[in-house]
């Protein structure tokens, strides 16, 4: 069994609770029953790339570059409309918030199907939340970015919400990977419905929740819309690629992921600022590591 196998199995039995076992081939709850075709969940995404290398390491250390050259350009074009007045530093946060993690998964299934390439995938946001720990700390001095990330020009805030997004990125890259509904699902919501709960809570919400005075009502319905449909939205297209084994059947996912979605709004209603970018994705992994086996196909539970 490969060694990121053994995260998957690590990480979900740290977070769940004692009375279900766990299968070896990573987040799948065996309810008592033995090993069976459910229970694969072998990468076998051929990446484009793979005719023009003869190794899997050219095809990933591409692969990494190509994602790497799309951050720097997405991340620079935020900072130039910015730096232009072509938008707002409220909404470029929310841009880069919405925009970045969407873009590298994108990226995921240009690399190879080596057990390896999900290190070669984390790299990507990995060194660029190095880049921005250290403007956050003072060691690096890039203004462009403060502006587009920060909601005060205050460089240090980039430790906070930024830092989160991008550790959330590098861990459930490693430990999920793209053949797990959990880690794809889970980064989605973290994009979709945080960041549209902000902008059109920002916009609309002028009726606040009762238990967080800095939440709407608006920007929580916000978050449960943005959720599904990121969720969903991405759980279809990593399925029509063929990266989940089983495949998961699109009707009850779609329940499943309305479900997770109303729990991901009600952790984003609570009255705590920036940890939205851990709790959201711990709070989709913990319940959709329970809820997602039954939105597979073939398999008897
Ligand atoms: N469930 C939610 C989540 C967010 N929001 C809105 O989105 C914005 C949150 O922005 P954020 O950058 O997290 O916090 P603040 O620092 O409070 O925002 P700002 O300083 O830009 O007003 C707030 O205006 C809030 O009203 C909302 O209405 N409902
Ligand atoms: C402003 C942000 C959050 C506030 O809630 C987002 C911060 C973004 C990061 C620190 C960058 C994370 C890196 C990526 C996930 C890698 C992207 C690669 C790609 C191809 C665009």
């Amino acid at each position: 069994m490969h060694i990121s196998r053994n995260f998957e199995k690590t990480f979900l039995r740290l977070l769940s609770p004692a009375n279900l076992t766990y299968d070896t081939m990573g987040p799948k709850v065996s309810w008592g029953a033995s090993a069976s075709a459910c229970e694969q969940r072998a990468d076998v995404v051929d990446s484009p790339l793979s005719p023009y290398f003869t190794s899997s390491t050219g095809v990933d250390i591409t692969a990494a570059s190509i994602a790497l050259f799309i951050c720097v350009a997405w991340l620079k074009s935020v900072d130039a409309a910015v730096y232009f007045n072509l938008l707002d530093m409220r909404l470029s946060r929310k841009m880069i918030h919405i925009g970045t993690g969407p873009i590298f998964l994108l990226t995921w299934n240009l690399f190879s199907d080596a057990p390896e390439a999900r290190y070669f995938a984390a790299v990507v946001p990995l060194l660029v939340t190095a880049q921005f720990f250290l403007i956050g700390v003072g060691v690096i001095n890039d203004p462009q970015a403060v502006a587009s990330m920060s909601r005060r020009g205050d460089p240090s805030e980039l430790l906070r919400g930024p830092l989160y997004y991008g550790i959330v990125f590098v861990v459930s890259t490693v430990v999920f990977w793209r053949s797990s509904p959990l880690g794809v699902l889970a980064l989605s919501v973290l994009c979709g419905g945080d960041g549209l709960a902000e902008v059109l809570g920002r916009k609309y919400g002028r009726v606040k929740l009762p238990w967080s005075r800095s939440k709407s009502y608006v920007g929580t319905a916000a978050m449960f819309l943005g959720s599904f449909l990121f969720g969903f939205g991405y759980l279809v297209y990593f399925n029509y690629l063929k990266n989940f084994n089983p495949e998961l059947s699109v009707g009850s996912t779609a329940l499943i992921v309305l479900l997770l979605s109303l729990a991901a709004a009600a952790v984003e209603a609570l009255p705590f600022q920036d940890v939205d970018n851990i709790t959201v994705p711990l709070a989709v992994i913990i319940l959709g590591n329970w809820l997602l086996p039954f939105g597979t196909v073939n398999c008897e539970y």
